[in-house]
């Protein structure tokens, strides 16, 4: 009998948290994203770059269940979506563009506690309270607990839906575009909670137009292009020579998109370039 050899060594590398295979997308007759695989392991830090259009949003609300894969699948903490088993209360998820008005008037301590309730779950667990204040000090709004939503600023309302994100104490937290738009002081506190949290050993995927004050703390960078993956690896360097709004950028056919290649982003607009070599 032939006896296969099998390392008896540990791995070393950290435990897969998101495992993406050859995940196709379809509305309609847009077929938007094209066999995406993507591995993140605890603890990374990843950016989700790409034009608009090239499918990020798509992925990522792939990734926590809101759209249906037509093919390929999707794992989170070990678990297949397919299945519902995915611990859902061990992720956080900030989606786009996420409306704060809600119609009845709350304070920011009432956004960040609904993070606390689940499909299951409609009571608030015990020492719901110092958990929203730990939450919101987390994203430097403590001492606006009790203000309603409306008399916060763009980014403020922004930073208390990442709080109610954060509340749930996540291992996985998955956010998209939570900097779009908003004030230098929120984007501030975002880094700066992404920098504890990435600290803690928490793995973040996070979708950006640019790396803006993630630079320094983002360690790989995923970027898209027509529903596919065309770099996976070190993030872009930004180049001066991109600052300008005139900047004429090339967008490769798609059979020039397959090959990866090293990137530059635009800090403009995010849009990456293949650099001349
Ligand atoms: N439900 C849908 N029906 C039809 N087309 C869709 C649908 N959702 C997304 N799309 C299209 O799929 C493409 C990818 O959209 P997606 O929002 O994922 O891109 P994105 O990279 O997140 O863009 P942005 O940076 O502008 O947010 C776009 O062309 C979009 O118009």
């Amino acid at each position: 009998m032939r006896v296969t050899e099998r390392s008896t060594e540990p791995s070393t590398r950290p435990e897969p948290v998101i495992e993406v295979e050859r995940l196709h997308v379809h509305a309609g007759a847009s077929h938007i994203l094209r066999g995406i695989d993507l591995t993140v392991r605890k603890g990374e830090a990843v950016a989700l770059l790409g034009a608009n259009g090239s499918g990020k949003s798509t992925l990522v609300r792939a990734l926590v269940g809101t759209v249906a894969p037509s093919h390929g699948t999707v794992r989170l903490l070990g678990a297949g979506l397919d299945a519902d088993r995915v611990p859902w209360e061990r992720i956080g998820y900030v989606p786009q563009r996420a409306g704060a008005r809600t119609g009845v008037p709350s304070t920011a301590a009432e956004v960040v506690a609904s993070g606390l309730l689940s499909g299951r779950r409609w009571w608030l667990p015990r020492g719901w309270r110092a958990r929203v204040r730990t939450a919101l000090d987390e994203v430097g709004l403590a001492d606006r607990a009790s203000s309603a939503m409306h008399v916060l600023s763009g980014g403020q309302q922004q930073r208390v839906l990442i709080a109610r994100a954060l509340v749930r104490d996540p291992d996985v937290l998955v956010l998209d575009e939570p900097v779009a738009g908003v004030d230098r002081p929120s984007q501030e506190a975002f880094a700066a909670s992404v920098r504890r949290l990435v600290g803690r050993g928490v793995t973040v995927l996070v979708v950006l137009h640019e790396l803006g004050e993630l630079t320094e703390l983002v360690t790989r960078a995923v970027v898209l292009r027509h529903g596919r993956v065309v770099h996976d690896g070190a993030p872009p360097r930004p180049r001066a020579a991109h600052d300008a709004v005139s900047h004429r950028h090339v967008h490769p056919h798609d059979d020039e998109a397959r090959r990866p290649a090293p990137l530059t982003q635009n800090p403009v607009n995010g849009s990456t370039e293949e650099v001349a070599s």
